[in-house]
């Protein structure tokens, strides 16, 4: 298998001395093409950290973050914007739509910020939409649609451009429990059958059964990990399992949906 992502001792501290956090204490893990990895955690393990890293939001001290073997942290100009913009594709909690935009409008920002091939995106719109289930509110405005349809607007502006990896921080966290369900799923198919990466941070267990591989950290480093056993171990079988480490962490007691 392809190795997409690499993270190699990567470090953030915050504070000095004693005061000091080790948010990332030289975490290392990979993420393969077609993977769909989970990143569980308590509240304040590094799990944020660990995204803004990848996102180049927040600089590490130490340690490498390598997309397909290029250095991340090196990246400048153009290439640092390729690599934000149409590398990967952003997921967000509170999915950042904005609000002036039509669905549709919001979709293809990525194109109008990358010099990318009009009419294949277009194409790759209608396939998303019809996929997702939100051609009838492209023409919308975010304030006229559901959690759920806003979330999964997100999720095609994330992968317009089809980038090589999905980053996705909480996205069923603004979500009632159908609407996490249906986004669930949706991402489940487009990691089996359309093949994305996807690199999802959740708190929640349910949402992460769907993942194959979950790595669930604690101050700053890798706790433990759990692999689905794909086809002999069902969804909620795997959710007792993810359930059982997170008792450990002291974290999670939600029912499976
Ligand atoms: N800008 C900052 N300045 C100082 N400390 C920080 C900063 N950002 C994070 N931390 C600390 O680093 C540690 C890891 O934080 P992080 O936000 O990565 O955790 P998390 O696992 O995402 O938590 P949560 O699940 O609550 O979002 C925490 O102890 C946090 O207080």
């Amino acid at each position: 298998m392809d190795t997409i992502l690499e993270i190699e001792a990567l470090k953030k501290y915050y504070g000095k001395s004693k005061n000091q956090t080790k948010a990332l204490d030289g975490i290392s893990f990979r993420v393969m093409k077609g993977e769909f990895l989970g990143i569980m955690g308590s509240s304040g393990s590094g799990k944020s950290t660990l995204l803004n890293c990848i996102a180049t939001v927040t600089r590490p001290d130490g340690g490498e973050i390598l997309l397909r073997n290029r250095q991340v942290q090196e990246l400048k100009g153009r290439e640092l914007a390729q690599y934000r913009g149409k590398k990967i594709g952003y997921l967000f909690q509170n999915f950042e739509l904005l609000d002036h935009m039509t669905g549709r409008e919001n979709i293809l920002i990525p194109l109008s910020l990358h010099n990318v091939d009009e009419t294949e995106s277009r194409s790759r719109l209608k396939q998303l939409a019809g996929y997702l289930e939100i051609t009838d509110v492209l023409d919308k405005f975010p304030s006229q649609m559901s959690g759920g349809q806003k979330q999964r607007v997100a999720a095609a502006r994330a992968l317009i451009l089809n980038p090589e990896m999905i980053l996705a921080d909480e996205p069923t966290g603004a979500l009632d429990s159908k609407n996490a369900r249906t986004l669930m799923e949706k991402m489940e198919g487009l990691n089996q059958d359309a093949g994305a990466t996807i690199l999802m941070v959740t708190h929640d267990t349910n949402a992460a059964s769907y993942c194959r591989r979950i790595l669930f950290i604690q101050d700053g480093l890798i706790f433990h990990e759990l692999r689905r056993d794909i086809p002999r171990e069902t969804r909620q079988e795997f959710y007792q399992r993810i359930l059982k480490v997170m008792a450990q962490l002291g974290g999670g007691s939600e029912h499976v949906l």
